[in-house]
Protein backbone atom coordinates (compact mmCIF):
# COMPACT_ATOMS: atom_id res chain seq x y z
CA UNK A 1 0.00 0.00 0.00
CA UNK A 2 1.54 3.27 -0.93
CA UNK A 3 2.10 5.82 2.07
CA UNK A 4 0.08 9.20 2.15
CA UNK A 5 3.00 11.82 3.09
CA UNK A 6 3.59 15.42 2.85
CA UNK A 7 5.41 16.78 0.36
CA UNK A 8 8.17 17.79 3.14
CA UNK A 9 7.82 14.75 4.90
CA UNK A 10 8.24 12.20 1.83
CA UNK A 11 12.05 12.72 0.82
CA UNK A 12 12.56 11.94 5.15
CA UNK A 13 10.86 8.63 4.70
CA UNK A 14 13.23 7.64 1.82
CA UNK A 15 15.95 8.74 3.84
CA UNK A 16 15.05 6.55 6.38
CA UNK A 17 14.41 3.40 4.30
CA UNK A 18 17.86 4.00 2.46
CA UNK A 19 19.46 4.84 6.37
CA UNK A 20 18.07 1.31 7.78
CA UNK A 21 17.60 -1.08 4.83
CA UNK A 22 15.46 -4.53 5.56
CA UNK A 23 14.24 -3.04 9.02
CA UNK A 24 10.49 -3.51 7.57
CA UNK A 25 8.87 -3.40 10.91
CA UNK A 26 10.29 -0.40 11.84
CA UNK A 27 9.47 1.57 8.53
CA UNK A 28 6.38 0.30 9.22
CA UNK A 29 6.22 2.45 12.50
CA UNK A 30 7.72 5.28 10.93
CA UNK A 31 5.43 4.98 7.71
CA UNK A 32 2.87 5.47 10.35
CA UNK A 33 3.79 8.53 12.64
CA UNK A 34 4.80 10.61 9.38
CA UNK A 35 1.94 9.94 7.75
CA UNK A 36 0.10 12.05 10.42
CA UNK A 37 2.63 14.88 10.81
CA UNK A 38 2.28 17.41 7.45
CA UNK A 39 -0.57 19.44 9.01
CA UNK A 40 2.23 19.60 12.27
CA UNK A 41 4.69 21.14 9.82
CA UNK A 42 2.12 23.79 9.09
CA UNK A 43 1.57 24.68 12.20
CA UNK A 44 4.90 24.74 13.98
CA UNK A 45 7.34 25.94 10.77
CA UNK A 46 10.43 25.53 13.31
CA UNK A 47 10.06 21.86 13.99
CA UNK A 48 11.53 22.17 10.12
CA UNK A 49 13.33 24.50 10.94
CA UNK A 50 14.97 22.09 13.44
CA UNK A 51 15.02 19.10 11.46
CA UNK A 52 12.95 17.86 14.97
CA UNK A 53 11.17 14.75 12.14
CA UNK A 54 15.30 13.69 10.87
CA UNK A 55 16.73 13.48 14.46
CA UNK A 56 13.84 11.82 16.27
CA UNK A 57 13.72 8.93 13.74
CA UNK A 58 17.59 8.14 14.69
CA UNK A 59 18.14 6.60 17.82
CA UNK A 60 20.26 8.43 20.14
CA UNK A 61 22.26 5.36 20.47
CA UNK A 62 21.70 1.90 19.78
CA UNK A 63 23.36 -1.15 21.65
CA UNK A 64 24.25 -4.70 20.17
CA UNK A 65 26.05 -7.38 22.30
CA UNK A 66 26.62 -10.95 22.26
CA UNK A 67 24.92 -13.02 25.23
CA UNK A 68 26.57 -16.19 25.57
CA UNK A 69 25.05 -19.00 27.90
CA UNK A 70 24.83 -22.55 28.72
CA UNK A 71 22.04 -24.94 29.06
CA UNK A 72 20.94 -27.31 31.58
CA UNK A 73 23.15 -30.45 29.74
CA UNK A 74 26.02 -27.83 29.19
CA UNK A 75 26.03 -26.92 26.08
CA UNK A 76 27.01 -23.12 24.81
CA UNK A 77 24.55 -21.01 22.76
CA UNK A 78 25.27 -17.33 21.51
CA UNK A 79 22.28 -15.13 21.44
CA UNK A 80 22.57 -11.70 20.67
CA UNK A 81 20.89 -8.56 22.54
CA UNK A 82 19.60 -5.15 21.96
CA UNK A 83 18.64 -2.25 23.90
CA UNK A 84 17.90 1.24 21.36
CA UNK A 85 18.44 4.35 23.21
CA UNK A 86 15.48 6.61 20.88
CA UNK A 87 15.18 9.34 22.45
CA UNK A 88 15.46 10.92 25.90
CA UNK A 89 14.28 14.52 25.32
CA UNK A 90 11.31 13.95 28.23
CA UNK A 91 13.11 11.25 30.46
CA UNK A 92 15.27 8.47 31.07
CA UNK A 93 14.96 6.14 28.33
CA UNK A 94 12.33 3.57 29.08
CA UNK A 95 10.88 0.44 27.39
CA UNK A 96 10.35 -3.04 27.61
CA UNK A 97 13.02 -5.92 27.05
CA UNK A 98 11.62 -8.28 24.39
CA UNK A 99 12.80 -12.17 24.34
CA UNK A 100 11.32 -13.92 21.33
CA UNK A 101 13.57 -15.63 18.45
CA UNK A 102 11.64 -12.93 16.21
CA UNK A 103 13.75 -10.22 17.59
CA UNK A 104 16.49 -8.55 15.36
CA UNK A 105 17.32 -4.81 15.10
CA UNK A 106 14.21 -4.03 13.47
CA UNK A 107 11.83 -4.89 15.97
CA UNK A 108 13.41 -3.45 18.83
CA UNK A 109 13.85 -0.41 16.64
CA UNK A 110 10.05 -0.21 15.56
CA UNK A 111 9.30 -0.83 19.43
CA UNK A 112 11.64 2.24 20.78
CA UNK A 113 10.32 4.13 18.39
CA UNK A 114 5.95 4.07 19.21
CA UNK A 115 7.73 4.18 22.38
CA UNK A 116 8.23 7.78 22.20
CA UNK A 117 5.48 8.83 21.64
CA UNK A 118 3.30 6.54 23.72
CA UNK A 119 5.61 7.55 26.87
CA UNK A 120 4.73 10.80 25.52
CA UNK A 121 1.23 10.72 25.97
CA UNK A 122 1.26 9.74 29.36
CA UNK A 123 2.53 13.20 30.37
CA UNK A 124 5.25 11.77 32.67
CA UNK A 125 9.30 12.28 32.81
CA UNK A 126 10.27 9.19 30.64
CA UNK A 127 11.80 8.68 26.93
CA UNK A 128 11.98 6.25 24.71
CA UNK A 129 13.94 3.46 24.65
CA UNK A 130 13.09 -0.98 23.87
CA UNK A 131 15.69 -3.80 24.22
CA UNK A 132 15.49 -7.64 23.88
CA UNK A 133 16.91 -10.57 22.06
CA UNK A 134 16.44 -13.28 20.04
CA UNK A 135 16.72 -15.68 22.84
CA UNK A 136 13.31 -18.23 22.95
CA UNK A 137 12.19 -19.01 26.62
CA UNK A 138 9.74 -21.13 25.33
CA UNK A 139 10.56 -24.78 26.78
CA UNK A 140 13.67 -23.57 28.65
CA UNK A 141 14.24 -24.14 32.57
CA UNK A 142 14.15 -21.70 35.22
CA UNK A 143 17.59 -22.37 35.64
CA UNK A 144 18.51 -21.84 31.85
CA UNK A 145 16.24 -18.46 31.79
CA UNK A 146 18.24 -17.34 35.42
CA UNK A 147 21.91 -17.98 33.53
CA UNK A 148 20.29 -16.27 30.38
CA UNK A 149 19.71 -13.27 32.24
CA UNK A 150 22.51 -12.95 34.02
CA UNK A 151 24.76 -12.81 30.96
CA UNK A 152 22.38 -10.47 29.10
CA UNK A 153 22.94 -8.14 32.31
CA UNK A 154 26.46 -8.55 32.88
CA UNK A 155 26.57 -7.05 29.52
CA UNK A 156 23.66 -4.52 29.50
CA UNK A 157 24.08 -3.11 33.32
CA UNK A 158 26.47 -0.37 32.44
CA UNK A 159 24.23 1.08 29.62
CA UNK A 160 21.18 1.30 33.09
CA UNK A 161 20.79 3.63 35.62
CA UNK A 162 17.47 5.36 37.33
CA UNK A 163 18.09 8.20 35.37
CA UNK A 164 19.77 7.11 32.56
CA UNK A 165 17.74 4.07 30.80
CA UNK A 166 15.26 1.87 32.71
CA UNK A 167 13.89 -1.35 31.01
CA UNK A 168 11.08 -3.20 32.10
CA UNK A 169 8.94 -6.51 30.04
CA UNK A 170 7.61 -7.28 27.14
CA UNK A 171 6.91 -10.62 25.29
CA UNK A 172 8.41 -13.43 26.89
CA UNK A 173 9.78 -11.34 29.95
CA UNK A 174 7.69 -11.19 33.13
CA UNK A 175 8.33 -10.95 36.86
CA UNK A 176 10.68 -14.57 36.82
CA UNK A 177 13.07 -12.50 34.36
CA UNK A 178 12.87 -8.88 36.04
CA UNK A 179 14.19 -10.62 39.09
CA UNK A 180 17.02 -12.31 37.45
CA UNK A 181 17.86 -9.45 35.89
CA UNK A 182 17.59 -6.73 38.82
CA UNK A 183 19.74 -9.52 41.31
CA UNK A 184 22.37 -9.95 38.66
CA UNK A 185 22.20 -6.12 38.28
CA UNK A 186 22.32 -5.29 42.20
CA UNK A 187 25.09 -7.95 42.51
CA UNK A 188 27.57 -6.18 39.85
CA UNK A 189 26.65 -2.68 40.43
CA UNK A 190 26.58 -3.21 44.42
CA UNK A 191 23.73 -0.97 44.61
CA UNK A 192 19.88 -1.78 45.51
CA UNK A 193 18.90 1.00 42.77
CA UNK A 194 14.81 0.18 42.06
CA UNK A 195 14.68 2.64 40.45
CA UNK A 196 16.39 1.02 37.27
CA UNK A 197 13.95 -1.78 36.36
CA UNK A 198 10.09 -1.71 36.59
CA UNK A 199 7.99 -4.48 37.00
CA UNK A 200 9.30 -5.68 40.09
CA UNK A 201 7.84 -8.39 42.88
CA UNK A 202 5.77 -6.81 45.59
CA UNK A 203 8.61 -7.70 47.85
CA UNK A 204 11.00 -5.42 46.52
CA UNK A 205 10.23 -2.27 45.10
CA UNK A 206 7.27 -3.61 42.90
CA UNK A 207 4.24 -2.19 42.33
CA UNK A 208 0.53 -2.81 43.05
CA UNK A 209 -1.17 -2.78 39.40
CA UNK A 210 1.98 -3.05 36.97
CA UNK A 211 1.17 -6.93 36.50
CA UNK A 212 -2.64 -5.49 35.32
CA UNK A 213 -1.80 -1.77 34.06
CA UNK A 214 -1.49 -2.57 30.42
CA UNK A 215 -4.59 -5.16 29.83
CA UNK A 216 -6.24 -2.79 32.44
CA UNK A 217 -5.04 0.32 30.75
CA UNK A 218 -6.67 -1.01 27.65
CA UNK A 219 -9.92 -1.31 28.43
CA UNK A 220 -10.08 1.78 30.11
CA UNK A 221 -8.95 3.39 27.18
CA UNK A 222 -11.70 1.98 24.94
CA UNK A 223 -14.63 2.56 27.52
CA UNK A 224 -13.38 6.20 27.27
CA UNK A 225 -14.02 5.55 23.53
CA UNK A 226 -17.12 3.88 23.90
CA UNK A 227 -18.51 6.82 26.53
CA UNK A 228 -18.14 9.44 23.56
CA UNK A 229 -20.91 7.12 21.61
CA UNK A 230 -22.31 7.12 24.42
CA UNK A 231 -21.91 3.15 24.51
CA UNK A 232 -19.97 0.92 27.29
CA UNK A 233 -18.72 -3.01 27.51
CA UNK A 234 -22.09 -3.69 28.87
CA UNK A 235 -23.42 -6.62 27.10
CA UNK A 236 -20.35 -6.70 24.67
CA UNK A 237 -18.80 -9.66 23.03
CA UNK A 238 -15.46 -9.28 22.84
CA UNK A 239 -12.27 -11.23 21.18
CA UNK A 240 -8.75 -10.55 23.14
CA UNK A 241 -5.46 -12.06 21.60
CA UNK A 242 -3.42 -13.39 23.11
CA UNK A 243 -3.60 -15.18 26.65
CA UNK A 244 -0.11 -13.65 28.04
CA UNK A 245 0.30 -10.63 30.29
CA UNK A 246 -1.78 -7.93 28.53
CA UNK A 247 -4.48 -9.88 27.25
CA UNK A 248 -5.66 -11.88 30.86
CA UNK A 249 -5.70 -8.65 32.38
CA UNK A 250 -7.61 -7.29 29.48
CA UNK A 251 -9.94 -10.41 29.95
CA UNK A 252 -10.58 -9.57 33.47
CA UNK A 253 -11.62 -6.04 33.36
CA UNK A 254 -13.61 -6.20 30.57
CA UNK A 255 -15.70 -8.73 32.58
CA UNK A 256 -15.83 -6.23 35.53
CA UNK A 257 -16.87 -3.59 33.00
CA UNK A 258 -19.99 -6.49 32.10
CA UNK A 259 -18.30 -7.15 28.44
CA UNK A 260 -18.02 -11.33 27.72
CA UNK A 261 -14.80 -12.52 25.79
CA UNK A 262 -15.73 -15.58 24.19
CA UNK A 263 -12.17 -16.15 22.20
CA UNK A 264 -8.12 -15.78 22.82
CA UNK A 265 -5.16 -17.53 21.51
CA UNK A 266 -1.18 -18.37 21.33
CA UNK A 267 0.97 -18.46 18.88
CA UNK A 268 -0.60 -22.07 18.05
CA UNK A 269 -4.22 -21.46 17.51
CA UNK A 270 -7.10 -20.26 19.41
CA UNK A 271 -10.11 -21.03 21.49
CA UNK A 272 -13.54 -20.54 21.65
CA UNK A 273 -15.91 -20.35 24.71
CA UNK A 274 -19.22 -18.63 23.45
CA UNK A 275 -20.45 -18.77 27.03
CA UNK A 276 -17.59 -16.66 28.27
CA UNK A 277 -13.51 -17.98 29.21
CA UNK A 278 -12.86 -19.06 32.27
CA UNK A 279 -9.99 -16.77 33.44
CA UNK A 280 -9.05 -18.13 36.30
CA UNK A 281 -8.47 -21.25 34.34
CA UNK A 282 -6.39 -19.19 31.74
CA UNK A 283 -4.15 -17.99 34.69
CA UNK A 284 -3.71 -21.28 36.11
CA UNK A 285 -2.41 -22.69 32.91
CA UNK A 286 -0.49 -19.90 31.26
CA UNK A 287 0.68 -18.07 33.79
CA UNK A 288 1.69 -20.72 36.70
CA UNK A 289 2.00 -23.90 34.41
CA UNK A 290 3.00 -21.91 31.35
CA UNK A 291 1.12 -24.46 29.25
CA UNK A 292 -0.75 -23.82 25.67
CA UNK A 293 -3.93 -22.61 25.31
CA UNK A 294 -5.34 -25.67 23.39
CA UNK A 295 -5.21 -27.24 27.14
CA UNK A 296 -7.84 -25.22 27.90
CA UNK A 297 -10.47 -27.69 25.74
CA UNK A 298 -9.85 -30.20 28.41
CA UNK A 299 -11.69 -28.75 31.00
CA UNK A 300 -14.02 -26.90 29.30
CA UNK A 301 -15.45 -29.67 26.58
CA UNK A 302 -18.02 -27.14 25.51
CA UNK A 303 -15.17 -24.87 24.39
CA UNK A 304 -13.38 -25.28 21.02
CA UNK A 305 -9.81 -24.96 20.07
CA UNK A 306 -9.07 -24.35 16.66
CA UNK A 307 -5.28 -25.22 15.94
CA UNK A 308 -3.50 -22.31 13.45
CA UNK A 309 -7.66 -20.66 13.63
CA UNK A 310 -7.77 -17.06 12.58
CA UNK A 311 -9.20 -15.79 15.74
CA UNK A 312 -10.95 -12.36 14.12
CA UNK A 313 -13.83 -14.18 11.92
CA UNK A 314 -15.69 -14.89 15.00
CA UNK A 315 -18.45 -11.98 15.16
CA UNK A 316 -17.59 -9.63 18.42
CA UNK A 317 -18.28 -5.85 19.39
CA UNK A 318 -15.37 -5.04 20.52
CA UNK A 319 -12.02 -6.91 19.39
CA UNK A 320 -8.36 -6.02 21.37
CA UNK A 321 -5.22 -7.26 19.61
CA UNK A 322 -2.76 -8.08 22.72
CA UNK A 323 -0.39 -10.73 21.72
CA UNK A 324 1.99 -9.04 18.92
CA UNK A 325 2.68 -7.31 15.80
CA UNK A 326 0.71 -6.95 12.32
CA UNK A 327 -1.97 -9.78 13.77
CA UNK A 328 -4.74 -8.12 11.98
CA UNK A 329 -4.16 -7.34 8.09
CA UNK A 330 -6.18 -5.89 6.20
CA UNK A 331 -8.37 -8.75 5.09
CA UNK A 332 -9.02 -9.76 9.02
CA UNK A 333 -9.64 -5.50 9.82
CA UNK A 334 -12.83 -6.11 6.95
CA UNK A 335 -14.47 -8.87 8.51
CA UNK A 336 -14.16 -7.61 12.01
CA UNK A 337 -16.45 -4.30 10.65
CA UNK A 338 -18.32 -6.76 8.43
CA UNK A 339 -19.08 -8.68 11.44
CA UNK A 340 -20.37 -5.73 13.76
CA UNK A 341 -16.77 -4.54 15.08
CA UNK A 342 -17.53 -1.19 16.62
CA UNK A 343 -14.47 -1.00 18.62
CA UNK A 344 -10.61 -1.75 18.52
CA UNK A 345 -8.45 -0.98 21.25
CA UNK A 346 -4.83 -2.25 20.60
CA UNK A 347 -3.46 -3.89 23.77
CA UNK A 348 -0.01 -5.54 21.87
CA UNK A 349 2.32 -2.90 19.48
CA UNK A 350 1.13 -2.38 16.13
CA UNK A 351 -0.80 -5.31 15.66
CA UNK A 352 -3.05 -3.80 12.62
CA UNK A 353 -1.19 -3.16 9.33
CA UNK A 354 -1.35 -0.31 7.80
CA UNK A 355 -4.39 -1.54 5.73
CA UNK A 356 -5.84 -3.16 8.39
CA UNK A 357 -5.95 0.97 9.99
CA UNK A 358 -7.16 2.20 6.88
CA UNK A 359 -10.30 0.19 7.03
CA UNK A 360 -10.95 0.64 10.71
CA UNK A 361 -10.91 4.69 9.73
CA UNK A 362 -12.98 4.41 6.51
CA UNK A 363 -15.43 2.50 8.49
CA UNK A 364 -15.38 5.16 11.37
CA UNK A 365 -15.59 2.46 14.27
CA UNK A 366 -13.64 3.33 17.54
CA UNK A 367 -10.12 2.67 16.83
CA UNK A 368 -7.59 2.99 19.40
CA UNK A 369 -4.05 2.47 18.09
CA UNK A 370 -1.44 0.74 20.46
CA UNK A 371 0.84 4.00 21.35
CA UNK A 372 -2.48 4.98 23.08
CA UNK A 373 -4.24 2.25 24.42
CA UNK A 374 -1.13 0.33 25.80
CA UNK A 375 0.43 3.02 27.15
CA UNK A 376 -1.31 2.12 30.58
CA UNK A 377 1.75 -0.12 31.34
CA UNK A 378 4.28 1.98 31.11
CA UNK A 379 2.49 4.90 32.62
CA UNK A 380 2.43 2.92 35.83
CA UNK A 381 5.57 1.93 35.29
CA UNK A 382 6.04 5.36 35.45
CA UNK A 383 3.97 5.50 39.20
CA UNK A 384 6.49 2.38 40.27
CA UNK A 385 9.47 4.90 39.84
CA UNK A 386 7.94 7.46 41.53
CA UNK A 387 7.24 5.01 44.54
CA UNK A 388 11.08 4.20 44.45
CA UNK A 389 12.42 7.48 44.35
CA UNK A 390 10.14 8.10 47.45
CA UNK A 391 10.40 5.42 49.07
CA UNK A 392 7.00 4.30 49.32
CA UNK A 393 3.97 1.96 48.02
CA UNK A 394 0.49 2.75 47.46
CA UNK A 395 -2.79 0.61 47.75
CA UNK A 396 -3.72 -0.91 44.56
CA UNK A 397 -6.75 1.10 44.79
CA UNK A 398 -4.61 4.58 44.78
CA UNK A 399 -2.67 3.05 41.87
CA UNK A 400 -5.78 1.98 39.87
CA UNK A 401 -7.36 5.18 39.87
CA UNK A 402 -4.28 6.84 38.89
CA UNK A 403 -3.95 4.69 36.11
CA UNK A 404 -7.74 5.14 35.15
CA UNK A 405 -6.92 9.12 34.97
CA UNK A 406 -3.76 9.18 33.16
CA UNK A 407 -5.90 6.89 30.65
CA UNK A 408 -8.81 9.59 30.63
CA UNK A 409 -6.36 11.82 30.05
CA UNK A 410 -4.15 10.40 26.89
CA UNK A 411 -8.01 9.54 25.60
CA UNK A 412 -8.83 13.37 25.95
CA UNK A 413 -5.76 14.45 24.63
CA UNK A 414 -5.52 12.31 21.36
CA UNK A 415 -9.27 13.44 20.77
CA UNK A 416 -9.25 16.99 20.96
CA UNK A 417 -5.53 17.08 18.99
CA UNK A 418 -7.52 14.93 16.57
CA UNK A 419 -10.28 17.74 16.57
CA UNK A 420 -7.82 20.70 16.58
CA UNK A 421 -6.05 19.05 13.61
CA UNK A 422 -9.66 18.69 11.34
CA UNK A 423 -9.72 15.16 11.75
CA UNK A 424 -12.22 13.97 14.55
CA UNK A 425 -12.49 10.53 15.77
CA UNK A 426 -8.93 9.58 13.91
CA UNK A 427 -7.31 8.73 17.13
CA UNK A 428 -4.02 7.90 15.26
CA UNK A 429 -3.85 11.30 14.08
CA UNK A 430 -4.38 12.43 17.53
CA UNK A 431 -1.64 10.15 19.13
CA UNK A 432 0.68 10.79 16.90
CA UNK A 433 0.84 14.56 16.73
CA UNK A 434 0.24 14.86 20.41
CA UNK A 435 3.07 12.79 21.26
CA UNK A 436 5.84 14.24 18.80
CA UNK A 437 4.90 17.76 19.12
CA UNK A 438 5.65 17.21 23.40
CA UNK A 439 8.49 15.56 22.74
CA UNK A 440 9.22 18.49 19.87
CA UNK A 441 9.12 21.01 21.68
CA UNK A 442 11.47 19.66 24.42
CA UNK A 443 13.81 18.99 21.69
CA UNK A 444 13.61 22.45 20.48
CA UNK A 445 14.43 23.49 23.65
CA UNK A 446 17.26 21.55 24.30
CA UNK A 447 18.92 22.78 21.30
CA UNK A 448 21.29 21.04 18.65
CA UNK A 449 22.21 18.18 20.73
N1 LIG B 1 3.62 -6.19 29.08
C1 LIG B 1 3.38 -4.92 28.93
O1 LIG B 1 3.31 -4.16 29.92
C2 LIG B 1 3.13 -4.33 27.57
C3 LIG B 1 2.94 -2.95 27.48
C4 LIG B 1 2.60 -2.39 26.25
C5 LIG B 1 2.49 -3.21 25.14
N2 LIG B 1 2.74 -4.55 25.25
C6 LIG B 1 2.59 -5.35 24.04
O2 LIG B 1 1.56 -6.31 24.22
C7 LIG B 1 1.82 -7.48 23.44
C8 LIG B 1 1.80 -8.70 24.34
O3 LIG B 1 2.81 -8.58 25.35
P1 LIG B 1 2.76 -9.38 26.72
O4 LIG B 1 3.55 -8.59 27.69
O5 LIG B 1 1.37 -9.78 27.05
O6 LIG B 1 3.63 -10.65 26.34
P2 LIG B 1 3.46 -12.17 26.86
O7 LIG B 1 4.72 -12.85 26.49
O8 LIG B 1 3.01 -12.20 28.28
O9 LIG B 1 2.25 -12.69 25.97
C9 LIG B 1 2.28 -12.72 24.57
C10 LIG B 1 1.16 -13.62 24.13
O10 LIG B 1 0.98 -13.53 22.72
C11 LIG B 1 0.92 -14.85 22.19
N3 LIG B 1 1.38 -14.79 20.80
C12 LIG B 1 2.60 -14.53 20.32
N4 LIG B 1 2.60 -14.58 18.99
C13 LIG B 1 1.33 -14.88 18.63
C14 LIG B 1 0.67 -15.05 17.39
N5 LIG B 1 1.36 -14.94 16.25
N6 LIG B 1 -0.66 -15.33 17.39
C15 LIG B 1 -1.35 -15.43 18.54
N7 LIG B 1 -0.76 -15.28 19.75
C16 LIG B 1 0.54 -15.00 19.78
C17 LIG B 1 1.79 -15.67 23.08
O11 LIG B 1 1.47 -17.05 22.99
C18 LIG B 1 1.40 -15.08 24.44
O12 LIG B 1 0.18 -15.63 24.90
C19 LIG B 1 3.15 -7.19 22.73
O13 LIG B 1 2.89 -6.60 21.48
C20 LIG B 1 3.80 -6.18 23.63
O14 LIG B 1 4.76 -5.39 22.96
C21 LIG B 1 3.04 -5.12 26.44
Amino acid sequence: MTPKFDEKIEPIYQEVLARNPGETEFHQAVQEVLESLGPVLVKHPEFADHRIIERICEPERQIIFRVPWQDDKGDVHINRGFRVEFNSSLGPYKGGLRFHPSVYLGIIKFLGFEQIFKNALTGMPIGGGKGGSDFDPKGKSDTEIMRFCQSFMTELHRHLGEHTDVPAGDIGVGGREIGYLFGQYKRITNRWEAGVLTGKGLDWGGSLVRTEATGYGATFFVDEMLKVRKDSFEGKTCLVSGSGNVAIYTIEKINELGGKVVACSDSGGYIYHEKGLDLALIQQLKEIERRRIKDYAEYHKDAKYVAKGNIWQIPCQVAMPSATQNEINGKDAATLVKNGCIAVGEGANMPTTPEGVRVFLEAGIAYGPGKAANAGGVATSALEMQQNACRDSWTFEYTEKRLQQIMQSIHQLCYETAEEYGTPGNYVNGANIAGFVRVARAMVAFGLV
